[in-house]
């Protein structure tokens, strides 16, 4: 049997570069001869996507329950593992993916206040066992990713969804959770300084995955 690929997930918040990151360590490594999946949360499967739809729609007329939304968040999940993560996993392939469950500790846990206990019973039902094999943390103060979020939003001519209509405090609760996290399993989560130039950003995530890499072979 071939060996299963390794799983690396980014995480932040709102504006810090995840996307773009993304692209970059999928580069990376496709430059190394490795086969990689790239894939994001909410969503990565059309049944997945369409319940991301569910949660980004603002639809002011019915606000989703927070226990609909950690629900939700976590159905997408179920279904984003049977039909492509486990799958490339077992082939061999490496997952590169814009957010996992993390995010759900941080907005659901830090920002909406859902108890971690009951986060971490969905992960152990979700995931079984599961878990990332490197967590790149982006972390910048969320007023100065804010405004990075602003130019992409006028870019691409695009409204706030339901996340990104939330107050300022409500993104620093979600960073102080990452933070936490991040300080509670430091051997997973490489901690990197968004706020500085992309270069330099990318230079920082080179050398952790020159790093892992080395270590996982
Ligand atoms: N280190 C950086 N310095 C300045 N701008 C950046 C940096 N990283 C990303 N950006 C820009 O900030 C915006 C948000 O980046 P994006 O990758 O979409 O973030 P996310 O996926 O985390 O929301 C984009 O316009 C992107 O080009
Ligand atoms: C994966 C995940 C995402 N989310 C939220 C965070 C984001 O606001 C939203 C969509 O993710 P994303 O598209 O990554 O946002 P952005 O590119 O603006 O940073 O989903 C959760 O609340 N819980 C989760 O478990």
């Amino acid at each position: 049997m071939s060996k299963r690929g390794r799983f690396i997930t980014l995480e932040g918040g709102e504006g810090v570069g995840k996307s773009t990151n993304v692209a970059f360590v999928e580069a990376w490594l496709t430059s190394r001869g490795i086969d990689v999946v790239r894939t994001r949360e909410p969503g990565g499967t059309a049944r997945a996507e369409a319940i991301r739809e569910l949660l980004l729609d603002p639809a002011p007329n019915e606000p989703l329950s927070v226990d609909a939304e950690l629900l939700l968040v976590f159905a997408a999940r179920a279904q984003h593992l049977a039909e492509k993560i486990l799958p490339a996993l077992a082939r061999g392939a490496w997952v590169v993916c814009d957010r996992f469950t993390d995010a759900t500790f941080a907005y659901q846990g830090g920002g909406r206040g859902i108890d971690t206990y009951r986060i971490a019973q969905l992960e152990a039902f979700v995931q079984k066992g599961l878990s990332p094999d490197l967590t790149l943390l982006l972390d910048m103060p969320p007023d100065a990713a804010r405004v990075r979020l602003e130019g992409r939003l006028r870019d691409l001519n695009t409204q706030r969804d339901r996340f990104e209509q939330e107050r300022v405090e409500f993104f620093m609760d979600v960073r102080q959770a990452y933070l936490e996290r991040a300080a509670s399993a430091p051997e997973r989560f490489a901690l990197i300084d968004a706020a500085q130039p992309l270069q330099d950003v990318q230079m920082v995530l080179g050398r952790v995955l020159e790093e892992r890499v080395a270590q996982w072979q």
